[in-house]
């Protein structure tokens, strides 16, 4: 079993701007709780879920508080040691893109991270045709689309195959096809075993993907349960200025 722990996390970028209230929450693998689920991670601009996933991942140090991993505090680990265990793929994929071919960017984490040459041709293959990038590896992954581009970077975390991996967003500018290519990998990841953590603005995609659910507001987490108790709580949806995704409506008329 695996488990990332946030204790009591306190943060602010600016003096006396606290931005993160005493955060506590958690995830593991290999349980029957909750706790282990793909989790979603919701709430309005500025609720504080992109500043919350840059500690999980140590880009970014807390004020007070703590985040273990697996009892360890990631403050004591290193950049290296941390990158091998979390996975992050940014908001924006002109973050995260550095090489002028597809595939030397499918290969340049797990390059890094010192894999051999036959490890890393087999996980490119894999999360080529997982995302349906084979008749691209040798273009250029400026001279494609932003959809493209955010698949790339998806393939590329998935292919150093982290304990740990979070989504900023993943579905911003995709299409249905893009998306499906999303579930897929977010249920695979999950059977593997995976905490697979996403921050997400599209309820649908949110009811469709992610058992668990963590409402964000104001730097606090309102609530952390499964995708049906939440959605079927009006008020709080309405007070972390929320909606409810279409099929959870349906149901409720149907009543
Ligand atoms: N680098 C920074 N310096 C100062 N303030 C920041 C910085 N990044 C974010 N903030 C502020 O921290 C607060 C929380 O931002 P954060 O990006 O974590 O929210 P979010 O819930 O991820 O929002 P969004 O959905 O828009 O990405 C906001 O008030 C934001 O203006």
């Amino acid at each position: 079993m695996m488990q990332l722990e946030i204790k009591n996390l306190s943060f602010s970028y600016e003096k006396n701007q606290q931005i993160l209230h005493n955060v506590s929450v958690s995830f593991q693998n290999g349980s029957d709780d909750q706790t282990s689920l793909p989790t979603a991670i919701i709430g309005q601009n500025g609720a504080g879920k992109s500043t919350l996933v840059k500690l999980l991942k140590g880009l970014i140090k807390p004020d007070q508080g703590q985040i273990l991993q697996d009892n360890q505090a990631i403050s004591t680990q290193s950049v290296a040691e941390i990158a091998r265990q979390i996975g992050m793929v940014f908001q924006n994929p002109n973050d995260q893109i550095f090489k002028n071919t597809v595939s030397a960017e499918l290969e340049f984490g797990m390059k890094n991270l010192g894999f051999d040459k036959m490890k890393i041709r087999e996980n490119v293959a894999f999360v080529a045709e997982l995302f349906s990038l084979n008749d691209v590896l040798d273009k250029n992954p400026y001279d494609l689309s932003l959809s493209t581009r955010k698949l790339i970077t998806v393939a590329s975390v998935m292919a150093m195959d982290p304990k740990i991996i979070i989504f900023d967003e993943p579905t911003i500018a995709q299409d249905l096809r893009g998306k499906k290519a999303l579930s897929k990998a977010i249920k695979l990841l999950s059977e593997q075993g995976k905490i697979v953590i996403s921050i997400l603005h599209d309820m649908e995609f949110v009811y469709d993907n992610f058992p668990r659910v963590i409402v964000m507001n104001e730097g606090e987490i309102l609530a952390d349960d499964t995708r049906e108790r939440i959605f079927d709580d009006e008020a709080l949806i309405k007070k972390a200025g929320l909606d409810t995704p279409v099929a959870v409506k349906i149901a409720k008329l149907k009543k």
